[in-house]
């Protein structure tokens, strides 16, 4: 594939580096400074753009890219305020892009087991549930994209919480969330690269259900796969959609 980068920061740099160990070729790198100079004929010759930018520029680059009737892979979290109209445009001018707020296999295992933990717990009132995430320093949103989708696939299968709330921990007052408020909680830290964990307590025990990132190669390398993916494909595409669990566990989500 001929890729074109959105983006060239941590992540920028390390899908170039799966890109092409897989064999595909980088032939054009966006970044903050040379992003107003580039237009629609730049992107014609790619197959496919994967964006890793900031919230911002991200939607700017989806018009870009739908524009230039050229497929996109959206790594680049904090923009889902948007995700509705994004999709509608994407339909309407029949364009492709698949987005994902984690693109590492761990992570997708990790989404598919919360949802059935989430409805196994359920009956079970006696347990309370709250998202913790915790990120390195440098990171411009929170809660974190995974944090969302995590708590996306609990209130799916939750009769008790109805909406998410967050709490970025050390910025203004500590949150207490009501009984149907499921808390995420925000901890930025040096480098961490990304560790999500649900907890469940109860007064006699707790259930803790966690994914640690040891580095970004897992998110870089699914970002590359997902663009092979995409090839040929029409629509509006999730990460999730990559991955047949269900195959293995039963329809049970
Ligand atoms: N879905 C997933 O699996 C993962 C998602 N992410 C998400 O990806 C995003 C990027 O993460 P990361 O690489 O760590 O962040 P970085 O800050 O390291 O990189 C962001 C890059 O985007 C560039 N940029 C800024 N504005 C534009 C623009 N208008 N057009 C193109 N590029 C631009 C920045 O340039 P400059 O340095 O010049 O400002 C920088 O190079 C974040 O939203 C993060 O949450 C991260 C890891 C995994
Ligand atoms: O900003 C990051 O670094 C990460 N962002 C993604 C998110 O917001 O969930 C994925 C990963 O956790 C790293």
């Amino acid at each position: 594939m001929k890729i074109v980068l959105l983006g060239y920061g941590k992540m920028g740099q390390l899908i170039e580096k799966f890109a092409m160990k897989r064999g595909h070729e980088v032939v054009l790198i966006v970044d903050e400074n040379n992003r107003p100079s580039i237009g629609m004929e730049d992107l014609e010759e790619a197959d496919v753009a994967i964006d890793f930018s900031t919230p911002h520029a991200a939607l700017e680059n989806i018009s870009l890219c739908f524009e230039a009737n050229l497929p996109l892979v959206v790594g680049t979290t904090g923009w889902y305020e948007h995700l509705q109209e994004v999709k509608e445009t994407c339909l309407e001018s029949n364009q492709s892009l698949l987005y994902g707020s984690n693109f590492s296999i761990g992570v997708n295992i990790f989404f598919h087991i919360n949802k059935l933990l989430a409805k196994a717990v359920d009956p079970y009132k006696q347990y309370d549930v709250q998202v913790e995430e915790i990120h390195h320093i440098h990171k411009l949103d929170a809660p974190s994209g995974t944090a969302i989708t995590i708590a996306e696939g609990i209130l799916e299968n939750s009769s008790t919480k109805n909406t998410w709330v967050n709490d970025v921990v050390g910025e203004g007052e500590e949150m207490i969330a009501k009984a149907d408020e499921l808390l995420i909680e925000s901890l930025r830290i040096e480098e961490v690269p990304g560790t999500h964990t649900v907890l469940y307590s109860s007064e006699v025990d707790q259930i803790e259900f966690k994914h640690t990132a040891h580095n970004r190669d897992g998110f870089a390398l699914g970002a590359v796969i997902a663009a092979e993916w995409l090839q040929g494909k029409k629509g509006f595409f999730q990460v999730t959609e990559i991955f047949d669990f269900n195959q293995v566990l039963g329809d049970r989500s």
